[in-house]
């Protein structure tokens, strides 16, 4: 982490926040503080309120309870689907919210070219349009597009999930440098627990049916900075013999109510 926590406000605070659709409670008094430059991972079973809980943590979406207080300046989002604006080349989806910012033409294009370079996006591909690239040089994009604003934030809802394996490593390395270049925190939702032990500092685990958050647990090292081996035997440690964890796979979705 950049800054000692004990120092600084949280960057990001949920205070008892619940939620419901259409009557139905998906979260509930659910309690969550990250520190400054903390990377936590949110894993927990299909349908258990994750992407809601990001939603309302960026002020995406109201909560029906509870209070939410960020202390970060400027977020980025990045989704499963890079959401790219399909009539406008890859320099301009990446430009786009730099012009809703209200910057200059030049800065904006040099903005741009920055942060594709940080995603080691070919300039070759910047005049592109969004069908001509691959699935990789998209989400490639759709991460600088979020980096241009030089966020000290960033919500990752199952980025790579779409990606192969060799291609989620190299996202995932990506995402774990600009991470520690650019100093910012991340909330960053993922399925796959490798995933969440290679990218953050702190494993955050989802209670079975989303009404809270069941509990924590910090990853050994820094990102980047960790054996592979290491995280492969974290991960069967806590498949085998952690409760916090036991539930994702014992949980079929076709029961919840
Ligand atoms: N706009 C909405 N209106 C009504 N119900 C919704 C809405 N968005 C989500 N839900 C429901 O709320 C529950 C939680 O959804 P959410 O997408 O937050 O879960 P998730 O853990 O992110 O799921 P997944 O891992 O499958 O992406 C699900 O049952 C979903 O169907």
């Amino acid at each position: 982490m950049t800054q000692d926590p004990t120092h600084a406000a949280p960057s990001l605070t949920l205070s008892g926040v619940g939620h419901a659709y259409l009557g139905r409670t998906v979260l509930d008094a659910v309690e969550l503080t990250l520190a400054v430059g903390e990377v936590a991972a949110l894993v927990g079973p299909s349908g258990c309120g994750k992407s809601t809980l990001a939603h309302i943590a960026a002020g995406v979406v109201e909560p029906s309870r509870g209070r939410v207080a960020r202390g970060y300046r400027r977020h980025g989002m990045v989704f499963q689907d890079p959401r790219l604006l399909p009539w406008a080349t890859a320099r301009a989806n990446i430009a786009y919210p730099l012009r809703l910012h209200g910057l200059p033409r030049r800065e904006r294009r040099e903005r741009a070219e920055e942060a594709a370079r940080r995603v080691a996006l070919d300039p070759a591909d910047l005049d592109k349009f969004p069908i001509e690239l691959s699935g990789g040089m998209r989400q490639r994009a759709a991460i600088a597009r979020a980096l241009a604003i030089d966020p000290d934030f960033v919500y990752f809802d199952e980025p790579f999930t779409a990606l192969d394996v060799a291609l989620k490593r190299r996202m995932q390395d990506l995402v774990i440098e600009a991470a520690r270049a650019a100093r910012f925190g991340a909330l960053f939702i993922t399925h796959d627990l490798m995933e969440a032990v290679r990218i953050a500092h702190r494993v955050v685990v989802m209670d079975v049916h989303g009404r809270g958050i069941a509990g924590s647990r910090a990853v050994p090292g820094e990102p980047g900075g960790r054996d592979d081996g290491a995280l492969y035997r974290l991960v069967a440690g806590f498949l085998a013999d952690d409760p916090l964890f036991r539930h994702i796979h014992d949980v079929d979705e076709r029961r919840t109510p």
